[in-house]
């Protein structure tokens, strides 16, 4: 079945509801929380393979192959931790890093430089269909890396305090942490995105978020 964005009126009519594609269980949580019912969308779980590159280009990316195995319009996320004494490293191969070395190893990275910021970046990207290129929203939060503290329930949430709060993410109640996070952030100018363009579906489907 053709699954293209056409215009009718002023309007721009989707096939159906997004599909927000990740593999990360946390972020779904959170995306779930942070829209709550402001944009419908459904979810599918499935790990998308991930350029080497800029990460606005690896988030594109994601969603250009998203659309194509949906079939329809989706929104994806790519996530960032960035140092700024490594010039914006790991940036979006932190998942590997944090496999890899974690914690306390990521503290161990920053041991001979005396600068510990760093800033936490989501880019979205939103393919309105297979055949079409996919808008970006960025959202970026300041913060530094310190020694794990907090429970360890999502990613490097325990060595990142953000600018401003004595605790790190996951000392922070998660609506806290929401309010003020990268994904947070990015998902404002989404929402924003859906106000001002006012999408329809043509199958209003059952949104499974
Ligand atoms: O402490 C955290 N707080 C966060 O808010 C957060 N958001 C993402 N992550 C982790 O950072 C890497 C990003 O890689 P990533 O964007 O490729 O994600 P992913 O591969 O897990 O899922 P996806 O690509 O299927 O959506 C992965 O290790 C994620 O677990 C976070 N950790
Ligand atoms: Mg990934």
């Amino acid at each position: 079945m053709a699954a293209a964005a056409r215009t009718v009126g002023s309007g721009v009519v989707l096939p159906r509801s997004v599909t927000f594609v990740t593999g990360n269980a946390k972020k779904l949580e959170e995306v779930r929380a942070i829209l709550g019912q402001s944009i419908p969308f459904q979810s599918l779980k499935l790990d998308l393979p991930e350029l080497q590159g800029e990460p606005e280009d690896i988030s594109k990316e994601k969603a250009r192959i998203a659309a194509k195995e949906v079939n329809g319009p989706v929104l994806v996320e790519d996530t960032c931790l960035c140092f700024n004494a490594l010039k914006g490293l790991p940036g979006p191969y932190i998942k590997w890093f944090l496999q890899k070395i974690s914690h306390e190893g990521l503290n161990n990275l920053l041991m001979a430089y005396e600068d510990k910021t760093a800033y936490a970046m989501c880019i979205f990207s939103l393919a309105l269909g297979p055949n079409t290129e996919p808008m970006t929203f960025v959202g970026k939060t300041l913060g530094r890396i310190v020694p794990a503290r907090g429970p360890n329930d999502f990613g490097w949430d325990p060595i990142f305090q953000p600018h401003g709060y004595d605790q790190t993410y996951a000392e922070m109640p998660k609506e806290e942490k929401n309010k003020i996070s990268h994904r947070g952030k990015a998902l404002e100018l989404v929402k924003l995105h859906f106000a001002e363009a006012r999408y329809t579906f043509q199958t209003d489907s059952t949104t499974q978020n």
